[in-house]
């Protein structure tokens, strides 16, 4: 799927919504996920981020903004679309955006970042976000020829404290790097408040996902709110 140039532009300073639900949970269904996607670029969101090959498939007939797609293989080390063939995979799926773990860390296939988003780039006309953990992570990324970068990993990947809110420290660390490719603040952001923080902080766009569409852990705020 080829992302013009002007279509990127287009979601600066702009809501990106992320719709996953986990393995177990009633609303982990591509259909329900691309109805979710769908209400919120009603909502407002200038494109949308889901896991899984189904979930892309679905969530491209149901949306016109750009699909970010990821495939979660696992839950810990390297498991956010963690080889070049799980990326492919994603790509082939129809997503505008392919995000990848953008790490420094060894991946489970033995090639590079570098190696990994070549053959993306050679093999399909996917975009790659690459979720970063921190400020070497991002430099790494750049590097390797990363096309957006983003934060998703800062605080799960072992070089960063996992913050409160979002890690805006990061955020601005990596801005004021200036990098020349979109920095997409991602992970914690939970209400417009800090969703403005992060733009602020020099974000090109900002990812929000928990705190919009997984209402297990919304709900459980409350709960918890009540409870104390
Ligand atoms: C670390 C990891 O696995 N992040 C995942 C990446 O796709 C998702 O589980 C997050 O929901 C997503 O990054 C959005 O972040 P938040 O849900 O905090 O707004």
């Amino acid at each position: 799927m080829i992302l013009e140039p002007a279509v990127l532009e287009a979601l600066r300073g702009r809501l990106i919504v992320s719709a996953q639900a986990y393995p177990g949970e009633p609303m982990r269904t591509p259909t329900t996920m691309a109805q979710i996607a769908a209400s919120a670029v009603i909502g407002g969101a200038a494109a949308v981020r889901v896991q899984g090959l189904a979930d892309v498939q679905f969530t491209r007939s149901a949306v016109e903004v750009p699909v970010i797609g990821l495939w979660k293989d696992g839950h810990e080390g390297v498991f956010i679309t963690p080889t070049a063939r799980h990326a492919i995979a994603v790509a082939n799926a129809g997503a505008h955006i392919v995000a990848i773990d953008g790490t420094r860390r060894p991946r489970p296939d033995g090639l590079d970042l570098k190696t990994t988003i070549t053959m993306i780039h050679e093999q399909t006309h996917a975009l790659v976000m690459a979720d970063c953990g921190s400020l070497k992570d991002a430099f790494n990324a750049v590097e390797a020829g990363a096309d957006l970068i983003g934060t998703t990993l800062a605080g799960y990947s072992g070089e960063r404290e996992k913050t409160q809110g979002p890690d805006l420290d990061l955020i601005a660390a990596i801005a004021a790097a200036e990098l020349d490719r979109p920095l997409i603040a991602e992970g914690r952001i939970h209400t417009p408040a800090q969703a403005r923080a992060a733009l602020d902080a020099g974000a090109f766009a900002v990812v929000v996902g928990t705190a919009i569409t997984h209402p297990a852990s919304i709900t459980g705020w409350f709960d918890v709110a009540l409870r104390a």
